[in-house]
């Protein structure tokens, strides 16, 4: 079998996943959430012309002052009487204009005897200080696209815009297995021969910034009928992810049980490094997703699959992480046949790669904020040489 283009793979699997069905919940809950649906407003804003500071609303355009003051308008106060050329309206953040006015004297800019208002400064320019209605936004327009992720400015715009609810995709279930006969639980005492196993903790800590709910389904023995059963376990869930066992050993059980469990494999081994032996395929109405042992190699691969994944299916329009140009502080050697994501860091000289690049280095990979995007084939690059990244946090 060939190694599949990184790009290629990460299209094949988006194909494999159905997107999830649509729930309906209330604002604040959906932050961190993808909209399965286009949202327009509900209400203008401002709902009309409002001071954009304290001061004194007037018609600056046919009266230069000075003014007599009239009336008061507050924000949630009643509405301000009609306002004639040579009145000022005392006039405080968020409150309606008077009709008739045109312009906010601030009131650092002003001086009051009585009810006798001046200007301190030059002439108001018309329009001065004022919010008009609808500037932010008018009922009826569009507010927030399908597929857009909803942040907090876009949870606060969809507030603003008068909706009590939105239209989500309901949470992705990941379900975690780890193959290994040398693995023990987190913080076991181990034997030797035993390590911890890591991977699923690290998985749960990648998925956990995307609403999804993740089901650890523990330790899978390096056996073929008890990662067959582990696979029927794990298939009521949208996404079934494995670590361990995809590479090409006597012990590697994970593509044959998958098979014997009824799954269909799509792809298997990426033109990538680390993470070559990433697989793909379908088991019932679940997505699979095996991601190798090595932890750095199962770190890179849920970054670039996993996590992409899991937003496709949520409804996200732009799954895959973004990148971004970059410059390096430091030489780094050519590549071979594979695309090489090194683990770096961003410092103000540049970036610079951690110190190992082994796919089981897990210190160095702690100390990286940022992957290196290199294609294969790349020749020797220099320190000044611009490059491509895919920032981690
Ligand atoms: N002859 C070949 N050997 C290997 C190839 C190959 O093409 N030909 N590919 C190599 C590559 S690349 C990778 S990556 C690894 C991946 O192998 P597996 O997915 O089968 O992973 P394992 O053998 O099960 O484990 C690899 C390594 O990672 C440790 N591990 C596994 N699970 C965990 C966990 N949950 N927490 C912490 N550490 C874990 C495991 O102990 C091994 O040390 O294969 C190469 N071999
Ligand atoms: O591709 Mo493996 O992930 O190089 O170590």
């Amino acid at each position: 079998m060939s190694l599949l283009p990184v790009a290629e793979a990460q299209s094949r699997l988006m194909a494999l996943a159905t997107p999830l069905p649509t729930e309906h919940l209330a604002v604040p809950a959906c932050a961190g959430r993808w909209l399965t649906e286009d949202v327009v407003a509900l209400r203008d804003q401002p709902w009309a012309d409002l001071s954009a500071m304290d001061g004194y609303a007037v018609r600056a355009a046919e009266w230069p002052g000075p003014w007599q003051v009239a009336a008061e308008s507050t924000a949630g106060g009643p509405p301000p009487p009609l306002l004639e050329p040579g009145q000022a309206c005392r006039i405080f953040t968020g409150a309606p204009l008077p009709q008739g006015a045109d312009s906010i004297l601030i009131q650092e800019n002003a001086a009051r005897q009585g009810d006798v208002l001046r200007g301190l400064d030059e002439a108001l320019a018309t329009g001065r200080h004022v919010r008009p209605a609808g500037s932010d936004f008018r009922k009826g327009g569009l507010l927030l696209k399908a597929g857009g992720a909803l942040g907090p400015a876009q949870i606060a715009l969809a507030v603003l815009g008068g909706h009590a609810a939105l239209p989500v995709s309901r949470r992705a279930r990941v379900a975690l297995l780890s193959t290994g006969n040398e693995l023990v639980p987190p913080g076991m005492p181990t034997q030797p021969g035993q390590l911890p196993s890591s991977n699923a903790p690290m998985l749960a800590a990648m998925l956990s910034g995307l609403s999804c709910d993740v089901v650890d389904l523990g330790i899978v023995r390096d056996d073929l009928p008890g990662t067959v059963r582990a696979f029927v376990r794990a298939s009521e869930a949208d996404i079934i992810l494995s670590t361990g066992g995809a590479s090409v050993g006597d012990h590697d059980f994970v593509r044959p049980a998958f098979v014997q469990a009824g799954g269909s494999l799509d792809f298997w081994k990426i033109r990538m490094r680390p993470g070559k032996p990433l697989m793909a395929g379908i088991l019932g109405s679940a997505v699979f997703l095996g991601l190798p042992g090595n932890p750095v190699s199962a770190f890179v691969t849920a970054t670039l699959f996993l996590l992409p994944l899991v937003r496709h299916m949520m409804g996200a329009a732009s799954p895959l992480p973004p990148t971004a140009p970059a410059t390096l502080a430091a030489p780094l050697p050519a590549t071979g046949e594979r695309d090489d994501y090194l683990r770096a860091f961003r410092t103000e000289a540049g970036i610079v790669s951690v110190t190992s690049q082994d796919s089981a280095a897990t210190a160095a990979l702690a100390m990286a904020d940022c992957l290196i995007l290199r294609p294969a084939g790349s020749a020797p690059a220099a320190a000044g040489d611009p490059v491509t990244v895919l920032p981690l946090a």
